[in-house]
């Protein structure tokens, strides 16, 4: 029997997967992340972690837990919250969930998308607020889709899944990558990759599915804003800090660009209080896998991970 901590509340299907392998289930159940000094004594003698994307999984933590610790299994696909490096030098398996978690997160970019080009949110502001309104042949008139041209920057799952969305709303895909996606990818979406001057200049929406590394800190700052078309918006669900907030708010202030919609934040939770001032952002709270059925899957595929390694079997999603 192993000692698996998991350092968040989970559904269910993820800890039944570690109880019916035989192991003794550590659970920190609550919804409000655990004070850092706690966790750390909660992972000590752990043989596995299952942790969630607001846990930092660093030398102290891994050094909290012991030497026994085989494996890390990240709740998320994102694992900028893990050092993987440190983790491979003390031979501690870390893995992630990929996959199972693209589709509701091409949804939520797909919507925000909506939202910011068709006003929805200042909309239910004016609504909610009480403040007098009727329809009016020039009333909070937006920007349609039809035609226009997607920027992706990462065309992995997610940005592939949000690309297919867009394009059944009659949207134009390009794309800059790391690397050429498959040629397969390429001609379904009628995609080609374009290197990131000419995604700014050229899209009407630009949305981020990279991961969050030092490459893609602060991606698009003001430079980049200024390279966009004053027409266009900007989308994130990858993770907040590929935008430099000030930056974004001042682009949104000045009308360098029309407007934005984030699900995630480079503070957060905490939010740039001139994003909150801003009537033309849209702004929603990590919600990307926000599905009982991707949290499941994820938690389920966290925990798949797990009793592989400790059993001495290839995990199914280890982080290469
Ligand atoms: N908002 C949310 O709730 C969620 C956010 N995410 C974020 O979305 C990211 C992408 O997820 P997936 O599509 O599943 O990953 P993926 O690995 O399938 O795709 C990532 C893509 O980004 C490209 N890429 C890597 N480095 C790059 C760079 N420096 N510049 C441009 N492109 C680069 C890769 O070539 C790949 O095509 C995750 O890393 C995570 O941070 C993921 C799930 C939910
Ligand atoms: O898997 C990832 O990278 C995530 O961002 C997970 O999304 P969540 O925070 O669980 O909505």
């Amino acid at each position: 029997m192993s000692r698996v901590v998991v350092t968040g509340r989970i559904p269910k299907p993820g800890l039944d997967i570690l109880r019916r392998a035989g192991h003794e289930v550590d659970v920190w159940d609550s919804e409000d992340q655990q004070p850092r000094e706690q966790l750390l004594e909660q992972v000590r003698g752990a043989d596995a972690l299952l942790t969630l994307l607001t846990e930092k999984v660093d030398a102290e933590l891994l050094d909290a837990a012991g030497d026994q610790l085989q494996v890390v299994a990240n709740v998320a696909v994102g694992y900028n919250n893990v050092d993987v490096e440190v983790c491979r030098e003390r031979g501690v398996v870390a893995t992630n969930t990929p996959g199972v978690l693209t589709e509701a997160t091409g949804d939520i970019a797909m919507g925000l998308i909506l939202m910011a080009t068709r006003r929805l949110g200042e909309g239910e502001r004016i609504i909610r607020s009480g403040t007098p309104w009727q329809w009016g042949m020039f009333y909070l008139l937006g920007s349609g889709l039809q035609r226009k041209t997607l920027g992706v920057v990462g065309l992995g799952g997610i940005g592939a899944a949000t690309a297919r969305r867009a394009r059944a709303f009659g949207m134009n895909v390009i794309y800059s990558s790391r690397s050429q996606a498959p040629r397969d990818l390429e001609l379904e979406l009628g995609a080609h990759r374009v290197d990131l001057d000419t995604l700014l200049a050229e899209s009407d929406v630009l949305s981020l599915h990279c991961p969050y590394s030092p490459a893609t800190h602060h991606l698009l700052g003001s430079e980049e804003f200024a390279a966009m078309k004053p027409s266009a918006y900007v989308v994130n669900t990858a993770r907040g800090p590929v935008i430099d907030e000030a930056a974004l708010v001042e682009a949104l202030q000045s009308g360098q660009i029309a407007g934005a919609g984030l699900d995630v934040f480079e503070d957060e939770p905490e939010v740039h209080p001139g994003l909150l001032e801003c009537e033309n952002a849209v702004l929603v709270p990590h919600l990307g896998s926000a599905t009982i059925e991707t949290r499941t899957a994820m938690a389920t595929l966290a925990a798949d991970n797990a009793v592989a390694v400790l059993a001495g079997e290839e995990p199914p999603s280890p982080i290469r």
